[in-house]
């Protein structure tokens, strides 16, 4: 055999073992959620995240691996061995209507956790696509509701005004209903009304992560309305067993919040996407050729936010407390711009 042969043999049967290795870790792990269920744990543990980072980076200047590397193998290998931990305690009845990027991203976690999901909607051959997908079922909307005992709608804010929402009220009697906009000011009252009006329990949620798949032990915030306080306690668990984090949080609260954590940056991203195009426009340059490791990120960011950018601007729209945000951000920004400019002209003046 040939050295070249020889040396790739050995990679061989290193990547065998690295495998080994990583399925019994794996199954520690599933050991590990089975005592955190039966403690009522949540399955993320920051604290320790942390500590096995610190002791990985430690161990990769050791032996001479670039901590890059370490990071991004262990952000993986922290969500795989988060999928593993997931095992509710009951399965539910859960429909979900709609069929965009959210409604895939609950449906994976609902797959792995092995809940019994129908997907539903105004276009069947849509929910179909899903469905199959995840080898969930689809059914009629009139059926889905009789069938079903969670419903999460994933539809945009407007569509709670619809002719189709208002038919759909109807036959919600006595189901826990949860809609999973990110401004909820507008929404909120209509469907906590309908709620009273129909006899079902609105509970309104809202999951802290974008359309991706698997997002085990990402956040999801709960806010309780007036009809369904006897139920916050039981999703608050079913939530956490799916695994996911849950935060109880009053609607002004998390609007207040939202106004930081969306209002503020996407703002700021849009202004900066747009700038960027223009500038460099106007200087001829082609960026991508030239892009740092911080711009690359950045960028991604900004592509992500132009991928979903009519869910932006429903945010920028909708949130009650987006004027504040947008004025805070200019103010800041011209702010800065005073600053940097004066210091140009005191360094042209001395
Ligand atoms: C395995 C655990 O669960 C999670 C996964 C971790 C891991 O894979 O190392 C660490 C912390 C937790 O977020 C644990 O709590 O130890």
């Amino acid at each position: 055999m040939s050295e070249l042969e020889d040396l790739r043999k050995e990679i061989e049967e290193i990547d065998e073992n690295i495998i080994k290795l990583l399925s019994k870790r794996f199954q520690i792990s599933q050991q590990i959620g089975k005592i955190k269920k039966e403690k009522g744990i949540p399955i993320t543990d920051e604290n320790r995240e942390s500590k096995v980072k610190e002791k990985w980076i430690t161990l990769a200047r050791k032996y001479g691996i670039p901590e890059s590397f370490v990071e991004s193998f262990l952000t993986m290998i922290f969500s795989y061995s988060k999928l593993y931990q997931i095992n509710p305690k009951s399965k539910r009845r859960i429909v979900i209507i709609g069929y965009g990027g959210m409604a895939r991203s609950l449906s994976s976690l609902f797959k792995i956790s092995g809940q019994e999901v129908v997907i539903t909607g105004r276009d069947l051959k849509k929910a179909e696509a899903l469905s199959s997908e995840f080898n969930f079922v689809t059914m009629s909307v009139d059926s889905a509701l009789k069938w079903g005992e969670i419903i999460i709608s994933t539809l945009p804010p407007s569509a709670y005004f619809s002719d189709f929402m208002d038919e759909t009220y109807k036959k919600m009697k006595a189901k826990i209903f949860m809609d999973i906009t990110s401004s909820k000011a507008k929404i909120f009252k209509e469907l906590e009304d309908k709620s009273i009006k129909y006899n079902f329990m609105y509970l309104s949620i809202h999951p802290l992560f974008g359309p991706y798949l698997y997002p085990v032990g990402e956040k999801v915030v709960l806010i309780p309305s007036k009809t369904s306080a006897s139920i916050v306690r039981d999703i608050y668990e079913f939530f956490m067993d799916n695994g996911l984090v849950p935060l109880i949080s009053s609607l002004e609260e998390h609007e207040k919040a939202m106004s930081v954590v969306q209002v503020l940056p996407h703002f700021y991203l849009l202004a900066l996407s747009s700038s960027i195009q223009e500038l460099s426009k106007e200087l001829g340059i082609d960026f991508k050729k030239f892009e740092t490791t911080n711009f690359r990120e950045v960028y991604k960011i900004i592509n992500r936010i132009n991928e979903i950018k009519n869910v932006i601007l429903e945010i920028q729209e909708h949130n009650p407390y987006a004027d504040k945000a947008r004025e805070f951000g200019v103010r800041e920004l011209n702010n800065l711009y005073t600053q940097l400019m004066g210091k140009k002209n005191d360094a042209l003046h001395s």
